[in-house]
């Protein structure tokens, strides 16, 4: 049986891994950290790690990625979508007003991991400007938090998962800025996934071009659309090496061993850019999963 390193239980991530192995057994693993869940991998203790890598509201997952560029080196093996539906979470007798809603101005203090945070900064801004926010290791840290704090006048954002395993109440349902949020997941690790097949295949590689190489950029892109390659994400970030110094992270909608892809990226090479694959692997939509 398969071992999964991921996020505590009512996490995003937690949810989110449940659908993409709906019907498999699996032993779970849980983290308090995303660190944990790479080492956890990297150790050969799990065969897996989940890493929530975009979102719709927040885009790239900035220390995610870093995390799995620069700090360890497990391939991808497949990738997935899964809504992020955020939640206000505390205890109603806390929070009470006198006609029986909520009153926002009771909490004192909220907690969540920094993307839901991010997701819901609006409704934080409206509704909560009182408030302290503090950042934790995961949405359901958080709520795991408020359960132990009773009359701290505390709340969370996260899952209605979490909110029901740690006996709390929902203050405010579905409090992101924008509808249609959803989260692009990664599951690294050194075996193939084969629980389900798609019909959509995608490679991920890093590009660090040459330095002095006016338009090299451009060469790389040429390389991808002279031979009608689809890129769906180019986006760069520091090497960390020298200010001012950047690879590039570009998704591509082609499996590795399609016939042009090998061809574009020796050209690439040719041109005296480094090239990394970090994995060439099955995407899932959620409709897919469902
Ligand atoms: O903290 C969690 O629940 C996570 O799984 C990370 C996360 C947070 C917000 C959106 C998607 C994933």
């Amino acid at each position: 049986m398969k071992t999964i390193a991921v996020l505590p239980a009512g996490s995003v991530s937690d949810e989110a891994v449940k659908r993409l192995f709906a019907g498999e057994e699996m032993k779970w693993e849980h983290h308090r950290l995303i660190a944990d869940v790479f080492m956890s991998t990297v150790n050969s203790v799990s065969d897996y790690s989940v890493v929530p890598i975009e979102n719709t509201i927040e885009g790239s997952v900035n220390l995610h990625v870093d995390w799995l560029v620069h700090e360890v080196d497990l391939p991808i093996q497949a990738e997935w979508v899964y809504p992020s539906i955020q939640n206000l979470i505390g205890r109603r007798s806390e929070a009470a007003s006198e006609e029986g809603g909520i009153d926002f101005s009771k909490i004192k203090k909220v907690m969540s991991h920094p993307v839901a945070i991010a997701q819901c900064l609006q409704f934080l801004r409206s509704r909560l400007p009182h408030a302290e926010i503090e950042t934790v290791g995961s949405t359901s840290e958080g709520v795991k938090i408020v359960k132990d704090n009773p009359d701290a006048g505390w709340a969370a954002i996260g899952t209605m998962t979490a909110a029901s395993n740690n006996g709390l109440d929902v203050l405010s349902q579905g409090i992101t800025d924008h509808d249609n949020n959803y989260t692009r997941f990664l599951l690294v690790g050194s075996e193939p996934f084969t629980v389900r097949k798609s019909d959509k295949q995608k490679t991920s590689i890093l590009i660090t071009l040459p330095e002095d190489y006016p338009g090299a950029l451009h060469q790389v892109l040429a390389a991808f659309a002279w031979r009608k390659i689809n890129l769906s994400k180019i986006e760069s970030r520091p090497t960390k090496k020298k200010l001012g110094n950047y690879y590039f992270y570009i998704d591509i909608e082609m499996a590795l061993d399609t016939v042009l892809l090998p061809s574009a990226l020796e050209e690439i090479e040719a041109l005296g850019c480094q090239v990394r694959i970090l994995g060439s692997y099955p995407s899932f939509t959620y409709e897919q999963l469902l």
